[in-house]
């Protein structure tokens, strides 16, 4: 019966190095939704690069462990890995046959890709008896010709007629693995059992092999996983369909993960990553990293110096106020879009209000320093290219619908702004006190607007609230916020720059 949330058991060996055996089932059972349980067969001291040693506590002691959750849990599918000797192999499968679970999936796990052995040279016989519990046996090339007693697989065809000589030796259904083929192919192949246990299928899934050396528990993440999804759908088929797929990305985002020097593991959670949980402050940290680039670029724009060194053309100023009056006024609709999607009344009531004042700021600017720096004659309050696109781009992020999206668009105006203004504030005040003439700066009672207390708790809070609404957000929307934030910043560089190009 399927079941949402599989309650799976591993039964295999110890990987401390965390990429095979219970490690990769644990993170293999998760990564495909199930609830994970390890029943420890053996130790093995091993990383990316070899095993260096095998420890295999007494059979009983696993006995212990299988009894201990087999007694309290039901258990809706077994993986069954690194077997290590007789011994451990005769216990699984006098447990198998009294417990009975729903689905047994068995890797025959005989040697490492390190190339180390994992079970004992006798054991093959005892394993081969093994077989006849599972569900479904999941061997790669050498160890299908060792189960069969043949040499390995020398062609794909072959292999597949050594899994259909499996199938009906054993009963059990064999997933064909290609991954030891040479060539740019890397298939997989189901040879089924019909459930009234008639003729056999084959199922072949083809797929491209991942140029990578990080294979290292590919085996294990891939039988686990298909134990998993067997649990939740009943169906063979469709679960290697999901799991060869899942598994291709493990193997394409391994470089990531930066484990060990040898054959390094798969990246068995590479699916969820915009779902991490964040702390607080990281999502919007992670926003301000990602723009480092078109920031610096800000501060190194020749407005920007020539604002501080007071010798900013008049032209440009004026050129500057007129466009951010006009850039007020749209900025101020944007945020009461902000109100009307915020979730709660607080950050409502923030944006409302951060609306309101941002028109009582563009009334000021024109009362006094639009009045005090007026455009040169003959140019019209025109709305200039960069102001227009920058207010298209916070329009369409409030025609969209999505809160996050929109505080995450508005955000750099607060931010940069008042990173911006800090920065100029604060030179403006170490050259004051070096320089008793700053009072004739001929921008330093504009620059002294920078330090504004009240602005600064906004911004605070605007960052917050972005970073809450990030934390809560799918991968999807947390994508689409990092572009709005990039590009509202890309677009404020271009602000910036602006009065040097068109005034
Ligand atoms: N380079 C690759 N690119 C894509 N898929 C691969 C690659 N290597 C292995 N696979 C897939 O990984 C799974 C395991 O295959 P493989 O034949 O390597 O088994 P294995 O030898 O038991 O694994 P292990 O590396 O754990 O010993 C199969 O689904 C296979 O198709
Ligand atoms: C404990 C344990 N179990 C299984 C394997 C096989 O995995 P791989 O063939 O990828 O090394 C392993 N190396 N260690």
């Amino acid at each position: 019966m399927a079941r949402r949330i599989p309650r799976v058991l591993s039964i295999a060996g110890s990987d401390p190095s965390g990429g095979a055996g219970i490690q990769a089932d644990l993170k293999s059972i998760a990564a495909m939704g199930g609830y994970g349980m390890a029943a420890i067969t053996a130790l093995t001291a091993q990383n990316t690069q070899g095993v260096t040693g095998v420890h295999t506590p007494p059979a009983s002691f696993l006995k212990g462990q299988l009894e201990a959750v087999s007694s309290d849990i039901v258990v809706d599918a077994v993986k069954i890995g690194m077997l290590a000797d007789g011994e451990v192999i005769a216990t699984v499968g006098e447990w198998l046959a009294q417990s009975r679970p729903g689905v047994v999936v068995l890797d025959p796990v005989m040697v490492a890709t390190s190339g180390d052995r994992l079970l004992a040279d006798d054991a093959a016989e005892a394993l081969r008896g093994l077989l006849a519990h599972a569900d479904l046996v999941t061997p790669n090339l050498p160890e299908l010709g060792v189960l069969l007693d043949e040499p390995t697989a020398a062609t794909w065809e072959d292999a597949l007629a050594q899994g259909v000589r499996l199938a009906e030796r054993t009963g059990a259904s064999v997933l064909v693995k290609g991954g030891h083929l040479a060539g740019a192919e890397c298939p997989d192949a189901l040879v089924l059992r019909d459930d009234d246990g008639g003729a056999l299928r084959i199922v072949e899934i083809p797929g491209e092999r991942v140029e990578t050396r990080n294979t290292h528990g590919t085996g294990c993440s891939l039988s686990s996983a298909m134990a998993t999804m067997q649990a939740r759908t009943g169906d063979w088929e469709a679960s290697l369909r999901v799991v060869k797929e899942w598994l291709r990305g493990a193997l394409a985002a391994s470089d990531q993960l930066e484990v060990g020097t040898g054959h390094g593991p798969v990246h068995h959670f590479h699916h969820a990553e915009g779902t991490v949980p964040l702390a607080e402050g990281e999502f919007t940290a992670g926003l301000w990293e990602a723009t480092a680039k078109v920031r610096a670029e800000i501060d190194a724009l020749a407005f920007i110096a020539q604002l501080d060194a007071g010798l900013l053309p008049e032209s440009h100023f004026a050129y500057y106020l007129a466009q951010d009056a006009q850039y007020l006024n749209g900025f101020s609709r944007a945020l009461a879009r902000a109100s009307a999607l915020a979730p709660t009344e607080e950050e409502q009531a923030f944006w409302a209000n951060s609306a309101q004042v941002c028109l009582i700021v563009e009334a000021e600017l024109h009362r006094t320093w639009l009045s005090a720096h007026p455009l040169p004659p003959g140019e019209g309050f025109a709305l200039g290219p960069v102001t227009k696109a920058y207010l298209d781009h916070l329009l369409a992020a409030s025609s969209m619908g999505s809160y996050a999206v929109l505080a995450a668009a508005v955000l750099p105006c607060y931010w940069i702004y008042a990173a911006v203004g800090e920065e100029l504030h604060r030179r403006h005040v170490a050259r004051s006190a070096a320089n008793a003439d700053a009072g004739a700066h001929p921008y330093g009672a504009w620059i002294e607007t920078y330090a504004d207390e009240a602005f600064a708790e906004s911004t605070r809070r605007a960052i917050s609230y972005t970073d809450r609404a990030g934390r809560s957000a799918s991968a999807a929307e947390r994508t689409a916020m990092a572009e709005a934030f990039r590009q509202s910043t890309v677009y404020e560089r271009d602000f910036f720059d602006a009065p040097s190009k068109y005034a």
